[in-house]
Parts: C-alpha cells; structure tokens; sequence
C-alpha cells in the first residue's frame, strides 16, 4: 500500500451551515493498480480526492480529521510548499473537462513544457523533446502541430489526452482522474479509457478513477472502493464487488446495471472495435485543425466569445 486515507472528514461552511460532506472515509490505494471511486452524486468522491491533492476551495472546506498517507507521510500535514511538489511530482489530477485546467491563451507545448518544469530541471532543448515525447506517448496525431496548438484547436478527446501527458509529465506515483471521459463522445471515452489503461501498465502509475459508470469499472478496475453519504461502505477487488457485493447499496448499484460481465472477452473486443472505429472518427474530425491557424489575440478574443455564449 503506498496510499492509505484513514478516518477522513470534509467539512463545508455555507450560508446555509455546516456541510458533512465526508465523514470517515478509510480506504487504500495499492502501488501500480487502478482503484475505482464509485457511488452516486454526491457521495463525496470528488471531495475526497480534492482533499488527497489539497485543492479543496480554502474559504469554504476544512479537512477536520483524518490522515492521507502517501508512502507513509501525511500530506495533511504538510505545508503548502510541499504539498505543492507533491502535487508535481508524485501525483497529479485530470478532470472531467480539460479546458477549465488549460489555459486558453498558451500553446500546448509551452503548457506541457511548464508542467515539466515543477519535476524537472531541463534545459530548453531537452523539455522540448521531452514535450514532444509526452505528446507521442498518448497517441495525438501530428505531435509537432499539436504542440503548437491553443486548446480550442482540439477535439475534447484530445484536450484529454494533452492533460494526460501533463498528468503524467514528471511520472507521479499516482494520477486520480475525476470522470475523465464524461465529457466525450462514447467512442472516444472508450479510446481516452484504453489509453489511460495501456500508460498504466507501461508506467506503472497508480490510478484513482472516479466514475459512475459500472461498465468503466468493470473494465478498468483492480480494485473498487464504494461510498455511500459521505462514508465509504463497500472495498475490494473488482471480482468481489461484482460476484459477492455485500452492502445493500453496492447490491442496488449493481442491481441498477446493465448486465456487465466482467474481463469478458465479449466487452474487451467491444472496446476494441470501438477503439479503432473511434480513431479513424477522431482523425476525422480533426481536419478543421489545419486551417485555424489563429494569432493568440484573436484566439483570446474568440474565447471570451465563446464563454459569452455559454453563459447564456
Ligand atoms: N463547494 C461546496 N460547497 C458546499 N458543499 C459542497 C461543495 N462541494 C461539495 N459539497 C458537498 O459535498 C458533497 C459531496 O460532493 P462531491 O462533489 O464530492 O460528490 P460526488 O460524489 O463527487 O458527486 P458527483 O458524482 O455528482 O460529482 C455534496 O453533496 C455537497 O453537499
């Protein structure tokens, strides 16, 4: 075990008052696995891990107890200095929608590149091709173009994958991804999921994913952790959750599944096929990327636009 969180409370103070948002949360994250986070809204994942990385909003949260041991250290009581290089350098997070972690007015290369920067002293040359790598090492086509690229230039498939080479940049002993695809096509959720699989095992990362989706769990889990109001009331491996669960929420949550076998070779050709399909889509849809070429001005300026329109 490298990560264990023991007796973990958040609490939130709101007009309204005090929020419980988690009230003893105990679970481990074992070294080189893929442990999934999984419960319905609310049930306090994302605060639990917000809490892990120390990016709870500060006015608002405070962790009241508990213990968060990363190989033995509580990054609770570190100061922030550290937990900032721990947040470097030994685990990183990737969020549901890349673009509120890039910063739209910076090329992709130049983001990789300062990520770089917190876990390693490179020199110019060496964190360019280090950049380029990264952006190799998560399959995006034409490397040299996407580093170049402003986020807006991307499809949402591959903003995710450019945030999982920053993750991944100064090679973390863990990456927790908060409904890393949920945002994406199905096709390309599959991609995004395979490939975060595939880097698990070359890198040897640990993953902490949070998802709702059984079938993502089925797939992707060694082992799953299930909370329930803030309390974590189910853990183990996949085969004991899906063939013996023994809390009654972790059987209704079950139950509510579309039928899933587990590590069938039935789903994992099914992922393949949508694999493939999915690449030639993607590659597609990138065509457009050519002919956007955009001075960082009007990017900028076709950025607030955009924000504008969503708003409304
Ligand atoms: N900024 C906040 N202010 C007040 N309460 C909050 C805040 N963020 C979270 N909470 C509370 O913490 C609880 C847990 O929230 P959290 O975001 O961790 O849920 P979740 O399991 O990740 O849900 P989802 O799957 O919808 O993302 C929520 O029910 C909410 O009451």
């Amino acid at each position: 075990m490298f990560i264990e969180i023991k007796n973990l409370h958040t609490y939130f103070h709101t007009d309204q008052g005090l929020v419980k948002s988690i009230q003893g949360v105990n679970f481990s994250i074992p070294a080189h696995s893929t442990t999934c986070l999984v419960g319905e809204s609310g049930s306090g994942k994302s605060v639990t891990a917000l809490s892990m990385m120390g990016l709870l909003p500060k006015k608002q949260a405070e962790v009241v107890q508990g213990e968060i041991l990363f190989d033995g250290q509580d990054l609770l009581k570190m100061s922030p200095s550290q937990l900032r290089q721990m947040r470097g350098r030994e685990m990183a997070m990737i969020f549901q929608e890349p673009m509120t972690s890039l910063n739209p007015g910076l090329t992709i290369g130049y983001q990789i590149q300062e990520a770089l920067k917190i876990g390693q002293d490179l020199g110019k040359k060496e964190s360019r091709q280090r950049a380029l790598d990264l952006v190799k090492m998560v399959d995006l086509p034409r490397p040299e173009k996407i580093l170049k690229a402003y986020p807006h230039q991307l499809s949402g498939g591959q903003r995710q994958r450019v945030m999982i080479a920053m993750g991944l940049a100064n090679k973390p002993k863990l990456l927790i991804a908060d409904e890393p695809t949920t945002a994406l096509d199905v096709t390309i959720q599959a991609q995004v999921l395979c490939l975060l699989d595939q880097l698990k095992k070359k890198t040897g990362t640990a993953i902490l994913l949070i998802t709702h989706d059984l079938g993502v769990v089925a797939e992707m889990a060694d082992y799953v952790v299930v909370m329930f109001h803030g309390r974590v009331v189910e853990r183990g491996t996949v085969f004991e959750i899906f063939d013996q669960p023994a809390h009654p929420y972790t059987r209704a949550l079950l139950a509510a599944r579309p039928s899933i076998n587990i590590h069938a070779d039935g789903i994992e050709s099914h992922v393949e096929s949508i694999r493939v399909q999915a690449s030639q889509e993607e590659i597609d849809q990138e065509e457009p990327f050519e002919e956007i070429w955009l001075s960082e001005s009007h990017m900028v300026s076709i950025f607030a636009n955009h924000q504008e329109v969503d708003h409304d």
